[in-house]
This record gives structure tokens, sequence and C-alpha cells, in this order.
């Protein structure tokens, strides 16, 4: 017994009433049975947890025709899923009547089922007529209908899509307003710190008006009696409007603008933070709320709770994970970029060359490498300052990162005053175009080098290579070759093109 309780006592009571009683809490599979019910059932005395498969199997029949019930109206199968029930049935011949009822008990977390089967002629004067029989059974088919309708849109829910959930929502909200015979159910959510709330979303039967957009961020001291219930008691039930107290004048007069008879409103909560409510108004008549009229809220407001909260957990996962994305393009970014220039760094330039040397190796294409150095650029520090020196090199960087238009074509710093560009498939007539071009376009620049020998504008010397390369170039190679032919650049007088040892003064 201890395995489904932690009221020993209470149980000890329950297992010797004469009375035959199940009892199931809602979170728990087992049901108990007590000794009276397992006497009545032919069980032995020692079988007191049974399973639902079990609770299948018992001998029970209808009232009037001792026909076994079809899986569907099983009355204990019905009240263990939380449909109050009072119903007459047969078990081995005897007229019993069926009674549950779904109650709190403080000593569970969750809300119980506890029935009992007492013989028919204790609770005559309790039996249904025949026309309550007929309500009984509407009663019954219409809490089937919704379990089914609200399994559905649960499992709907279960991995539903930000963009599917508003529909999903509207369609609990409308089985939760015909069940409950409602004129109006809502959604109200709470903003971050539960002082204002706003209506969401709304569902209204056929010729009843709608009231969201007049609805929205509303702040507590508007409806302060409303607010405090709904936060304490997570349940706000109001049978006749016209009673609420005098300290709900608010509400009251909030209720009677929009003709509210009756209201019923269940907090959605999840991991203990209160979301908002679910409710729903009576306009066109008063409805005394029932027990299973607070069931169906609930459910249906920790459905669309859990909804709401994997939905938004979701979303900022994905917000999380492109902030991430981006912040990695950033950093990969930056990682491959030159600081002062913002063109490619040493690090991507190495990359590069190794990767267009075994392109071109596999393609069987030239590759060439021009390396390009700033005439006399310790002197125009000197003269200009550092700074202007910057922004020399910033210009300069610019221009030669213009002539890399093609796929494959990079433009890097190498190193100080040095830049280097990786040219595809260019020839040394092309490569040389290329190198007039730059100084061409450096010259049209005109950035001023009073202290330069061989100019009064900054200038730069080329040297390049170009090869058809093999599995036998390395990158280092390649370098060496343009490095050696921009020295003899130097070499020979700046403001010059070199290949090599061919002189091409410009
Ligand atoms: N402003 C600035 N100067 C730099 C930077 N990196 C290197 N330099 C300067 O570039 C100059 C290079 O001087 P050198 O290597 O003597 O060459 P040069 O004066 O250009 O002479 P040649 O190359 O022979 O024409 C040095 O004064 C460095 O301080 C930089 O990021 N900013």
């Amino acid at each position: 017994m201890t395995e489904q309780t932690s009221a020993p006592h209470f149980w000890a009571l329950i297992d010797v009433l004469p009375l035959a009683v199940l009892y199931k809490e809602q979170a728990r599979k087992a049901v108990f049975a007590n000794q009276a019910a397992l006497r009545l059932f032919g069980l032995p005395a020692q079988q007191n947890l049974l399973s639902l498969s079990d609770i299948q199997q018992l001998p029970l029949n209808t009232a009037d025709s001792d026909q076994p019930f079809s899986l569907l109206q099983n009355p204990l199968l019905l009240a263990l899923s939380g449909t109050e029930l009072c119903q007459p049935l047969s078990i081995a011949g005897q007229k019993l009547m069926l009674q549950s009822k779904v109650i709190s008990l403080s000593f569970t977390l969750h809300s119980s089922v506890v029935i009992s089967l007492c013989s028919s002629s204790l609770t005559q004067q309790r039996l249904p007529a025949a026309s309550d029989s007929n309500q009984l059974l509407a009663e019954l088919q219409e809490a089937l209908a919704f379990d089914k309708l609200i399994s559905l849109i649960s499992t709907e829910l279960i991995n539903v899509k930000a963009s599917k959930l508003d529909q999903h929502i509207e369609d609990a909200l409308a089985a939760v307003g015909e069940f409950c015979h409602a004129d109006r159910s809502y959604i109200f959510l709470f903003n971050g710190d539960g002082s204002m709330m706003s209506n969401t979303h709304e569902w209204v039967r056929e010729g009843i008006r709608a009231h969201k957009d007049n609805l929205q961020q509303i702040p507590q001291p508007a409806l302060p009696y409303f607010f405090n219930i709904i936060k304490q008691d997570l349940v706000f039930a109001v049978d006749e409007v016209a009673k609420l107290p005098p300290q709900a004048s608010a509400e009251k007069q909030e209720f009677e603008a929009e003709d509210i008879q009756s209201v019923l409103c269940c907090a959605m909560q999840a991991e203990d933070k209160l979301l908002g409510f679910v409710g729903c108004d009576m306009v066109a008549r008063q409805r005394n709320w029932t027990s299973n009229d607070l069931r169906r809220m609930k459910l249906v407001g920790d459905m669309l709770a859990n909804a709401l909260q994997n939905v938004s957990y979701r979303q900022s996962l994905q917000q999380v994970t492109e902030q991430l994305q981006q912040a990695n393009a950033q950093l990969q970014q930056q990682a491959h970029q030159d600081g002062l220039t913002g063109i490619a760094n040493r690090r991507h330039f190495d990359q590069h060359l190794e990767q267009e040397l075994q392109r071109a190796s596999r393609h069987q294409q030239q590759l060439a490498l021009l390396m390009l150095d700033i005439d006399f650029f310790k002197a125009y520090n000197d003269h200009y300052g550092h700074q202007a020196g910057d922004q020399a090199l910033q210009q300069v960087a610019q221009l030669l990162q213009q002539q890399c238009r093609r796929q494959g074509e990079l433009a890097a710093r190498y190193g100080g005053e040095e830049f280097a560009i990786i040219l595809p498939g260019a020839g040394e007539k092309e490569c040389h175009t290329i190198a007039k071009r730059i100084q061409r376009d450096l010259k049209a620049l005109a950035i001023m080098h009073q202290q330069s020998a061989v100019s009064s504008l900054l200038t730069l010397s080329v040297g390049f290579s170009s090869i058809w390369p093999t599995q036998d170039h390395s990158a280092d190679r390649l370098i060496a070759k343009a490095d050696k032919a921009l020295y003899q650049a130097k070499a020979a007088g700046r403001n010059s093109i070199y290949h090599l040892s061919d002189v091409v003064t410009s």
C-alpha cells in the first residue's frame, strides 16, 4: 500500500470500509482497490494494486441488459480518466451504483479519482430517472468526445512549429468553449513581471461579440481583484457576475460592459512561472460551472502552457544559435583579416596560396604571384608621421583589392609595407599588365612623398612570378621566386616591375 500513497493511515481506514472503493492518483498508473472491492470482483485479498488492463478485465455489465460494456463506455475507465459519474451497473448479477469523484487531498500533489460501488438499493433515491439517464449518457459521450479531441490537439501541440501554434491554440479554445457550453473562450498572457495582461487569442460562438482588440495591455490596478485571485488561487470562477463582492467593483463593471454573466479562468503555468490564463465567458445566459468545466479548462491551460513554453524555448534556442553563428562567422573573418587595412592577412594568404597551388596543379593551369613593396616607406613615415603612414597603407591595400575581380584572386598584406597578390590562371603578360595598372592607379591617387628618391609621389616596386605548378612545386618556392624579383626591382632603382631577371621600368 505504501507504493501508491504517502499517507498509510488514510489507506488503512479505506481498506476496511464495508463500501467497495477504487482509488487512483492521477499522476500514477496503479489503481488501489480496497478489501470490499476485491471481494466484489472476486480477486485475491493481496491483489490490491490493479493495472488499467486488470480494470478492463473486471466483470462489469450494464444494469438493464446485463451486457458487458464496450471499451469506450466502460464506466470504470471513464471515471479513472477523470469523468465524474453516478451510474447503475451490475457485477455478477448484483445491481450496483457506481459513483466517482475527482478530489484533491492535501497529502497528494495531484488530484485523485475515488470510485465507490455500493448496492443500488442504498442510493435508490439518487438513481437517475429515465430522462436523467439520457442526460447522463449525453454527458458521458460528451466527456469522451472532449477527451479524444484534447488528446488529438495535445499530440499535435507536442512539437508544434511556431507558425502553426496560433491555429492549434484556436482549435483548443474552440474545443473548451464548445464543451463548457461557453459563448467565448480566450487566452491572456502576462508581461514579464506579471503587472499587465493582454488578450492574445479568442474564440467566440456565432452571434457573440469579440473583445480581443480592446483587451490589450491591461494593467493590474485596472482589475486588482482578478489579478490577485488568479495569481493566488490559479482559478477564477464566477457563476454570477452580479454577485461579485464589493471589492471586485472594477471587475464587475468590466464584465457587465462586456455583457458577461459567468466567468471561468484557469492559470497557465510552466515550470512554476505564471504565463497567463485560459478562460471562458457566458454571455447569453448564466452558468454554474461544474467540476468537469474546471477540469477541462485546467487540462487545456496546462497543455497550452507547455506548448507556449516549448515554442518560446525553441525560439530562444534558435536566436542563440543564430547569434553564435554570426559571432563565429565574425571571428572567422577577423582571423583572416588584417587589422589595419581590412584585406587578407598573412595567415589567409598562406592558406589560399596552398589551395590555389593544388588547384592549378590538378587542372594544369598557370598560377602567378605578385609581391609589391612601397618605396622609401621609412622616409615617408619619418616625414609625414606614423598615422599618415597607416593611411597610405590603407589606400594602397584598397587599390590592390580592387584588382582582384576574378574567382580565386586574392590581395593580402604580407607584412609591414609589403603586399602580395595571388592570380590563378595569369601568365607573365597578364601579370605585367596588372602590375602596370597598379602603378598607374597609385600615381593617380597622388599621395605626396617629398622624401622619395624616385618621384614626388608614393610609388611601389613589383616582383612577380608565374608558373605551371606540378606536384613538386611548393608555396615557399613560388614566394621565394616572386620575392627575388621584387628584390631585383628594388635594386634596379625602385618604382619598377621585375620578373626575375627581366627588368621592365615604368
Ligand atoms: N605607418 C606604418 N608603418 C609601418 C607599418 N609596418 C611597417 N611600417 C614601416 O615601414 C617601413 C619599412 O622600412 P624599410 O623596410 O626600411 O623599407 P623602405 O623604407 O620602404 O625602403 P625600401 O623598401 O627599400 O624602399 C618601416 O619604417 C616600418 O616602420 C605600419 O603598419 N604602419
